[in-house]
């Protein structure tokens, strides 16, 4: 399929675009309509970015979709010590909170990245990178938050960074200093920390390209960064360029959406509990809602209220949260959860885990839909509907044929039964 310009991929039933106009996201009924081409070919060029896109009626067309690259918006892939027994805590009747304020959570988790090496974090971020690609990701948002302290996050920021320079992935990296209240520390201690020792540090390391940082990110919740002290950090985080992206109504309702609204946030994860004045600010100041299905199903939450999110004409995203707590990386098993818990269509679902994601990390001029002079990430899956990636849940491993990066070949399952 290779030929000199660059790659040609040929004969599809189906080319999913989800939109061709340049849009930057996809609101309200512009979800339910998405750009599909059939009976299509399209060719990458040798920049790695979209050529043209052909429809060819007369060809033998083969029985496969072509779908865009899905985009994951929100993960914490870097990190060691799994949590299993806190799973099984969980099952017992535990709640998230109790298992945080008695030490263990993110503290148990920031307790083992502190003492990893580099290359230890390294190598367990390549292969959940690897696994992400294997379910169809070609750009996943990074957050670091296992250090609370200056050396720990810049650590984990430049596994971030190294992965982003060697992986056949794109990377939307945040920093998330403000995940937690580190153990013998105050809430007035930790914003000053961040405000006055790491994100001037990270700046300087920026600066001298050292590390590469998009966003930044606080935990917004009860017991947590409250209201006043969120908004301190992602001030200080916005005027070094920082785009706005945090976690927010997750367990409580904070008035996180109204505060993410009033500073401009690109975006604002969970809201759970989000208020109606929050969906009415988001919808007005186009601050995307990135939702995640794993949250809710695992905790046993209310999921977040997607409808009427899409009704108010919030932009809506989607992230698989995979982290220690919720231990999933597979975008098609979002959307699926997200048809089925949070009432989404599959077109919504799709938009969601495509343009509107990577709105919700400020690329969406490059990324998140199948358009010429856009990046060349496109997945290949043995089905002649598109639908049936979401449609069989758990199944991607058996649906996706070909991954392919920039124009590259990234992932190829030469074991793919395909979709009977
Ligand atoms: N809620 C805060 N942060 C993560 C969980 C992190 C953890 O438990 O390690 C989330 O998005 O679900
Ligand atoms: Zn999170």
């Amino acid at each position: 399929m290779s030929r000199q310009s660059g790659i040609l991929v040929q004969n599809a039933q189906q080319v999913v675009l989800v939109c061709n106009n340049g849009e930057k996201y996809l609101t309200r009924k512009a979800m339910q309509d998405l750009a599909v081409l059939h009976d299509a070919s399209l060719v990458i060029g040798r920049n790695g970015l979209i050529e043209s896109l052909l429809t060819y009626a007369d060809r033998v067309v083969l029985s496969v979709c072509f779908f865009l690259g899905l985009v994951d918006a929100h993960t914490h892939p870097v990190w060691v010590g799994d949590r299993v027994h806190e799973f099984a805590m969980k099952l017992a009747g535990a709640s998230y909170m109790e298992i945080h304020n008695a030490g263990g959570g993110i503290h148990f988790t920031v307790e083992h990245t502190r003492k990893a090496s580099e290359e230890e974090l390294f190598e367990c971020l390549k292969k959940r990178l690897q696994r992400m690609i294997r379910a169809g990701s070609t750009l996943v948002e990074c957050k670091s938050g296992y250090g609370l302290n200056l050396e720990t996050e810049t650590k984990m920021l430049r596994v971030i960074d190294r992965a982003r320079r060697e992986l056949d992935i794109d990377i939307s990296s945040t920093y998330c200093g403000g995940h937690s209240i580190p153990k013998g520390k105050t809430v007035e201690e930790t914003v000053h920390d961040i405000t006055n020792t790491q994100l001037p540090k990270l700046k300087q390391l920026m600066l001298k390209g050292e590390v590469h940082i998009d966003n930044i990110d606080v935990f917004c919740e009860k017991g947590v960064f409250d209201l006043e002290s969120t908004s301190t950090i992602l001030q200080a985080g916005k005027e070094m360029g920082l785009h706005i992206n945090f976690h927010g109504d997750e367990l409580h309702p904070m008035k996180a959406g109204e505060l993410g609204a009033k500073l401009k946030a690109l975006a604002i994860s969970h809201l759970e509990e989000v208020s109606d004045d929050g969906i009415n600010d988001m919808a007005i100041a186009k601050s995307s809602a990135v939702l995640l299905p794993t949250t809710a199903y695992i905790l046993r939450l209310k999921s977040p209220r997607a409808r009427d999110m899409l009704e108010a004409g919030v932009i809506v995203a989607l992230g698989s949260d995979f982290n220690p707590n919720a231990y999933c990386f597979s975008m098609p098993m979002i959307m699926h959860m997200a048809c089925v818990n949070m009432k989404m269509s599959m077109s919504e679902a799709l938009a969601a885990a495509t343009i509107n994601a990577a709105y919700s990390l400020g690329r969406s001029q490059t990324h998140g839909s199948l358009e010429v002079g856009k990046r060349g990430d496109l997945i290949i899956i043995n089905s002649p509907r598109w639908e049936h990636l979401i449609y069989q849940f758990g199944a991607h491993q058996e649906l996706i044929q070909c991954v392919i990066v920039r124009g590259k070949v990234a992932y190829e399952n030469k074991n793919c039964l395909g979709y009977y």
